[in-house]
């Protein structure tokens, strides 16, 4: 190994193995490379003390799995860890030689699959370097995905998981969030005036004034074309995300200077209270889109609760 690979080096690399004596092989083999300056080394023996050392230390860089297991055993061993920490790299240690086993277990979210006695210090070194490097890449392709190309916002997918996380908390400790429902007045005429690349440099202007309108702990998406929505969690009344709202209508409706031109647009917005009765995401979406409607009726360029 040198040192240009990205091996992981903080937190700790976490052994899943019942076999003491398996488990003192793979202590030593990682022992014989203190240079690749992994990580050190911790051993549980059942799937349910790693689920439990995961959550209570979260610094975990890869895990090294025994797919047998006294409480689980094959892929369910994998999905016991990987449940609640789908970030990780697992790399699974087997005492059975089956490619298609082997298959299975990259196929249901390993990294990498190694056969017990069937490699060295320096194999079982390389397999945690890529199956750390494997994950990065793969969690990249997924946030990526979540992302709206042009604005760099979160798409509605990621939205709907926070309004989801905000109705657990509402139902859990009465805590409410507010949703915002945006949606620009006068957009298409953009377009139709000075072109689409000036639509989108409209958008984009957008989104930099929504983001710097809230706090960085409340979520703005784009829903797409010029509808955009506003997780304020935490936010104690409509009241309160009212003001916030009307802060956002006057930073949307000044000039937005674009090859030497001004252009301008306006918005309307749409209100609604995610609180423990909330019911599900896309019916606070809808409620929340149906009173941006109301403000759209009722003149345009203004809040509207539901
Ligand atoms: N430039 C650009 N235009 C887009 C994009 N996505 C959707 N659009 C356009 O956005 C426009 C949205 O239409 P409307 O919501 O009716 O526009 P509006 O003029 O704001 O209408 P009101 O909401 O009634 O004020 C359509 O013309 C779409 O073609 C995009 O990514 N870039």
């Amino acid at each position: 190994m040198t040192a240009a690979q990205p091996a992981p080096t903080a937190g700790y690399l976490l052994l899943v193995e019942d076999n003491p004596g398996d488990a003192r092989l793979t202590q030593a083999l990682l022992g014989d490379l203190p240079a690749a300056g992994l990580p050190p080394l911790r051993w549980v023996q059942t799937a349910a003390a790693a689920v439990t050392l995961l959550q209570q230390e979260p610094g975990c860089a890869a895990v090294l799995l025994d797919l047998g297991l006294p409480d689980s055993t094959g892929l369910e061993s994998l999905q016991a860890v990987t449940r609640e920490h789908h970030h990780l790299p697992v790399i699974v240690l087997t005492g059975n030689d089956s490619a298609p086993m082997g298959l299975d277990a990259v196929g249901s979210g390993a990294q990498d699959f190694l056969v017990k006695g069937h490699f060295d210090a320096a194999a079982l070194v390389r397999s945690i370097v890529f199956a750390t490097q494997r994950k990065r890449g793969e969690l990249a392709l997924v946030e990526r995905s979540l992302r709206d190309d042009l604005t760099g916002l979160p798409r509605r997918t990621l939205l709907l998981d926070r309004l989801q996380a905000a109705c657990r908390q509402a139902r859990r400790s009465g805590e409410t969030s507010v949703l915002l429902f945006v949606d620009l007045d006068g957009f298409k005429q953009i377009n139709d005036a000075h072109g689409h690349d000036a639509g989108d440099a409209v958008l984009r202007a957008t989104a930099q004034r929504l983001v710097a309108g809230v706090r960085s702990s409340d979520s703005v998406a784009r829903l797409g074309g010029d509808e955009f929505a506003l997780l304020l969690p935490s936010a104690a009344s409509l009241d309160a995300a009212e003001r916030v709202a009307d802060k956002l209508l006057a930073s949307l409706a000044a000039p937005i200077p674009y090859n030497g031109e001004l252009l301008q647009v306006g918005a309307s917005i749409g209100m609604t209270l995610v609180d423990a009765d909330a019911e599900s995401p896309e019916t606070l979406l809808r409620r929340a889109d149906a009173a941006m409607y109301g403000a759209k009726r009722a003149g345009k360029g203004r809040v509207q609760r539901c």
